[in-house]
């Protein structure tokens, strides 16, 4: 059996932080050798001998600790949110002068999350409108979340490929923010709501038919696979990798 990967947890006590906690601890091929928070230094992961991080901070934060554990030669699992073109672009350029390690920056952990973007996108092909609403607990800082802005990427690529046409839409007056943000040109609404986890559903829309796909997070042990995943894989990956469909096979 091989040694086990030293893992440091990055935003520890946050929620998100604090099931990966429990989850590097349970699993047999895990260490947890640090747990970091707000106001520790970040020096303490190269001190406990961390060869594996995980970053479930904050989007202030997260770029200087992935680029601080890249420097270091320590492979990276990511799930905070804030990882425009800008920076994932600069953080490809980092991951270049420090060859064989890698990165997984994943918006979104829950395996049902990841496919129905997935189909999402495949089915944005088909269909004249489509439309993102992602509903979230109400102590989230960022909205709209990473998982939509990240479907919408998908949805906007599938649909330039295939030669589709902008959503119709005639609205001539609107309140400010009436139709939501927009992302490569898809319109994402997003709502927070007491006793919400983290829900989004995507709209299709065509002549006479509509098709729903829904995801639901009930409880944040439903993203602790995909962390656990990232972490058995990502130092196989060198480089960057955007989207845990990146690590997995879904015949795309
Ligand atoms: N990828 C996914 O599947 C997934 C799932 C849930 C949440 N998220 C994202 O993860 C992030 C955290 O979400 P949360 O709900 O746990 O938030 P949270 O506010 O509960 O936790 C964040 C924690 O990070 C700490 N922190 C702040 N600055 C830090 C720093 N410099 N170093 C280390 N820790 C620091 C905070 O004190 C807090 O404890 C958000 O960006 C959220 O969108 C991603
Ligand atoms: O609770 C959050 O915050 C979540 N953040 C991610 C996002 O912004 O997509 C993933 C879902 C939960």
């Amino acid at each position: 059996m091989s040694a086990p990967l030293k893992v440091a947890v990055l935003g520890a006590s946050g929620r998100m932080g604090a099931e990966a906690v429990k989850a590097v601890d349970a699993a047999t091929d895990m260490e947890l050798v640090a747990a970091l928070g707000r106001g520790d230094k970040l020096e303490a992961i190269l001190e406990a001998g961390a060869t594996h991080v995980v970053d479930l901070s904050v989007p202030a934060s997260t770029e200087d600790n992935v680029r601080f554990a890249v420097t270091h030669g320590l492979h990276a699992v990511v799930g905070t949110t804030g990882w425009d073109d800008a920076k994932r672009e600069s953080l490809t350029n980092l991951l270049a002068e420090n060859p064989g390690t890698g990165v997984l920056i994943a918006p979104n952990f829950a395996l049902g999350s990841v496919l129905a973007s997935a189909f999402a996108a495949t089915a944005a092909r088909y269909f004249e409108s489509v439309e993102i609403i992602e509903l979230h607990h109400p102590n989230k800082v960022d909205a709209p979340s990473g998982t939509a802005v990240r479907t919408a990427e998908l949805i906007a690529a599938e649909r330039a490929a295939a030669g589709v046409a902008a959503s119709p839409d005639a609205t001539e007056t609107q309140l400010d923010g009436a139709r939501g943000a927009v992302v490569d040109g898809i319109h994402v609404h997003s709502v927070r709501l007491r006793g919400l986890v983290a829900h989004q559903e995507v709209l299709l829309g065509g002549e006479g038919e509509q098709l729903t796909l829904r995801h639901d997070s009930y409880d944040r042990a439903s993203f602790m696979p995909g962390v656990l995943l990232g972490l058995r894989t990502v130092a196989s990956r060198p480089g960057l990798t955007y989207g845990l469909d990146g690590y997995l096979e879904l015949g795309r």
